[in-house]
């Protein structure tokens, strides 16, 4: 055929194919997601999530100290407050002192000075309702009372030394709000405002409300987080956060939703854009490759770089621990 057709010769090397992809998967962008309980010395398996555990204050330094060796850069912390009693409708224990963020983003600031911590702001694992804000008497949120507390959530785990604060909550204007109280604290110049900008509702986050007891008590978050089919809904989310202030965007969950992550890069080309690889996400590659469809490792690749693909340079990801020994052979 003319010479226009001939395609085969340009990828005709293995270097030469990983030279077309625009992004390569290194260690740095993967961010971890802990699971950090008020039970210092608990060390559980979380059954529907493959090799992830919850565990206390006393195991986080032993178990990371290897990760931190072979290059992992940076987590993210959720708290699982099970003792009895610590959930209220106001979420009480989400900026307890004591609590299991506040006092994990300090030991492992100490313990990993060069670690990037993140702390996930939410309330779902803290309210007695499951829900990701402040309630109504009829179930709604309400968003002035959420916004408030969401931003002084996050306020408290930046004041532990949070590097980044990351809102999952979804409520309107959270982003302002956390910006706001930033500056007047005098600290917004040092920490990484991160958003869960388009975060959608979904069959996709079974796992992780187990390992974190923060499934809803009635209904679901479907007034909250994004509809699956709302691109445009997405789009304007997006906008609204990068002008209210984010300094990342993120999209979540991901492999379903890579038009977003797309979108994402496309209306905030001057900010990186993040995407998290949910629990559901990640169990079902686990369950698929125990059932014979494919090679973990593979897989584990192939989803990955479709999230860089489709323009994410930062991916949380439960494979975190697999890419530091995958990314070095
Ligand atoms: N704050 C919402 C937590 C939300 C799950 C949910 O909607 O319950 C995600 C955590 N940010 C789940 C993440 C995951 O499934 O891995
Ligand atoms: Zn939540």
């Amino acid at each position: 055929g003319d010479i226009s057709s001939q395609l085969h010769g340009g990828y005709s090397h293995p270097l030469a194919r990983s030279w077309q992809a625009e992004r390569q998967l290194t260690k740095s962008m993967l961010i971890f997601p802990l699971f950090v309980s008020d039970q210092p010395e608990e060390e559980t398996l979380i059954p529907s999530l493959p090799n992830q555990y919850r565990r206390g204050l006393n195991r986080l330094v032993p178990y990371l100290a290897p990760l931190v060796a072979k290059g992992l850069r940076s987590v993210i912390l959720f708290g699982v407050p099970i003792a009895p009693g610590a959930k209220d409708a106001l979420g009480t224990a989400a900026d307890d002192p004591e609590g299991p963020v506040i006092q994990a983003i300090r030991v492992l600031r100490r313990a990993f000075p060069d670690l990037f911590i993140t702390a996930d702001v939410c309330l779902c694992e803290y309210t007695s309702h499951g829900h990701c804000g402040i309630l109504r008497d009829d179930g709604s949120l309400n968003n002035a009372l959420s916004v408030d507390r969401i931003s002084d959530v996050a306020m408290a785990y930046a004041d532990a030394g949070a590097h980044c604060v990351a809102p999952s909550d979804m409520n309107d204007g959270r982003i302002r709000a956390i910006k706001l109280k930033l500056i007047e604290a005098g600290i917004a110049h040092q920490v990484v405002l991160m958003s869960y900008a388009a975060k959608f509702s979904g069959c996709l986050y079974g796992p992780f409300r187990d390992a974190a007891g923060s499934c809803p008590s009635f209904g679901d978050r479907r007034c909250y987080q994004l509809p699956p089919g709302g691109r445009g809904l997405a789009r304007r989310a997006i906008v609204r956060d990068i002008n209210e202030g984010a300094d990342i965007i993120m999209v979540k969950p991901a492999s379903q939703y890579l038009d977003i992550i797309s979108d994402a890069k496309e209306l905030g080309k001057d900010l990186p854009v993040a995407a998290y690889q949910v629990s559901g996400e990640f169990a079902m590659i686990h369950a698929a490759a125990k059932a014979g469809v494919f090679d973990l490792k593979q897989m584990a690749f192939e989803a990955t770089e479709g999230i860089l693909r489709a323009g994410a340079t930062i991916v949380v990801s439960y494979f975190t621990p697999e890419f530091l020994d995958w990314l070095d052979n």
